[in-house]
């Protein structure tokens, strides 16, 4: 069945997934576009919420980077079986999402001043706050939130990556079991090969 995933020349919500699928040896259509190019309406009114990333399998599609990222993870053995291990890792990657909120304020800011105020408080307030727990439950869970390598894993690592990338730091640096853990995944089979071929981000 034909495989599809629509997002733009960006890591930003998709790159978890991508690495779950290369980690998975899919084969996928990895369709980019190019965000100043962006909305093509074209494209956007066939989206359900008009957003990104998308995913598609043979004829049916879904949206929501969470719900594609979970379903993926699904077929490669990286969501347990287990209903109350599945809740921890949804938490898990819903305070992940709450710390991305933060960085999107900073995305989504035009006036420059304003911008430079949201960015020292993500850096100086959030960081601490969110990866001080972060690592606290890695380090508990022997280096992963659900005690091996689950979604949750690569949930992280997407947010690091683009957090990196726009804020041109790495975020990470304080807090060594969240540095091993995206050494780690970064050097997945699969994973490892298609961070040397990918094109580079730029923001
Ligand atoms: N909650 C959605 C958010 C999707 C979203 O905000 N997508 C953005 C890119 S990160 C988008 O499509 N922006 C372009 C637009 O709204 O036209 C998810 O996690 O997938």
């Amino acid at each position: 069945m034909a495989k599809k995933l629509h997002y733009f020349q960006l890591n930003g919500l998709a790159e978890s997934i991508r690495y779950i699928l290369h980690y998975a040896g899919e084969k996928f259509e990895d369709v980019r576009y190019e965000r100043s190019a962006w909305p093509i309406q074209s494209v956007k009114e066939t989206l359900p919420y008009g957003q990104l990333p998308l995913y598609e399998e043979g004829n049916k599609s879904l949206n929501q980077s969470l719900a594609i990222a979970r379903y993926v993870a699904s077929k490669t053995g990286l969501l347990p079986s287990d209903p109350w291990q599945q809740a921890v890792l949804d938490a898990a990657v819903f305070n992940i999402y709450d710390f991305w909120g933060k960085c999107l304020a900073y995305i989504k800011e035009t006036d420059a001043t304003k911008k430079m105020a949201i960015k020292k408080e993500i850096l100086e307030e959030h960081v601490p706050y969110y990866f001080s727990r972060f690592e606290k439950e890695l380090k508990m869970n022997n280096g992963y939130f659900g005690g091996k390598l689950t979604w949750a894993d690569f949930i992280l690592i997407g947010i690091i990556e683009t957090a990196n990338l726009f804020f041109d730091v790495t975020i990470e640096k304080n807090f060594p079991t969240i540095v091993a853990l995206v050494k780690t995944i970064q050097a997945l089979p699969g994973v490892k090969q298609y961070i040397s071929t990918r094109k580079p981000y730029t923001v």
